[in-house]
């Protein structure tokens, strides 16, 4: 479970997250939407332990990041920008990372083929399409068998099949009661992946609840956004 609340972040003095209030239930995909700017990185920072807050909490299972135990094995977080060395084969990344967090080594093989790259395990990073490193970032998140999932983006970029794949392993993921949380700046995307939803806009919550609760109304949840923020995307 993920728990945000009224979680504010000044930079400069300027408000880029004000009084973010929202919950991440196991079970579900919780999408978590708005525009470029809106905020969404910097709530996701600060949850992960990499920036911190100006005021509010953003707790996991009831803990600050930095107050995990074994972070790994509590939350996995794909981040926009970050990677791997690109010179660097996919397997020994991810075993790197895992022998760096205690993880062991035959857990690697199996990430690989939960996101199928077995077959490309060994090849060098710089020669994977975006999709194949959307899917190795998605096997370093996984690689603590966490309860938690926080993905920034991952379909950013992705062709019809790759955002299909996301799209049926997230849900997947969460069928089996974890909790994963799911930024994006694309509605309908979202749309066909979220059980619930979270807008933000210049900072603020707009809207929250399930996805019937805030499409309710509107033609879609794009529509819903446009009626509830009154901005352009
Ligand atoms: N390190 C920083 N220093 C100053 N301003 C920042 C910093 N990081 C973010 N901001 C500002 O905070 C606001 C929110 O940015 P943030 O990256 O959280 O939004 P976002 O919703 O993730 O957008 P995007 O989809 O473009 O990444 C923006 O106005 C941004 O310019």
């Amino acid at each position: 479970m993920i728990e945000v609340s009224a979680l504010t972040k000044h930079y400069r003095g300027k408000k880029a997250v004000d009084e973010v209030t929202f919950t991440a239930r196991p079970g579900r995909v919780t999408g978590f939407l708005g525009p470029n700017g809106a905020g969404k990185s910097s709530t996701l920072r600060i949850l992960l332990g990499l920036d911190a807050a100006t005021s509010g909490r953003a707790l996991i299972n009831g803990k600050r990041y930095r107050d995990l135990t074994d972070p790994l094995r509590s939350v996995g977080a794909l981040l926009d920008g970050a990677g791997p060395v690109p010179e660097r084969r996919a397997v020994d990344h991810l075993s790197w990372m895992a022998r760096s967090n205690r993880i062991p080594r035959q857990r690697v093989r199996e990430v690989l083929e939960l996101v199928g790259l077995a077959d490309a395990a060994k090849q060098r990073v710089k020669t994977y399409s975006l999709g194949m490193r959307q899917r190795l970032g998605i096997a370093a998140a996984l690689l603590g068998e966490p309860e938690i999932l926080v993905l920034d983006e991952p379909v950013n970029g992705l062709d019809p099949d790759g955002i299909r794949w996301v799209r049926t392993f997230l849900g997947d993921y969460a069928a089996g009661g974890r909790t994963v949380l799911l930024s994006s700046h694309l509605m309908t995307e979202t749309a066909d992946t979220a059980h619930d939803v979270v807008i933000i806009n210049h900072g603020r919550v707009v809207t929250q609840g399930s996805l019937a609760e805030v499409t309710a109304g509107h033609a879609s949840l794009e529509a819903a956004f446009f009626a509830l923020a009154g901005a352009r995307w």
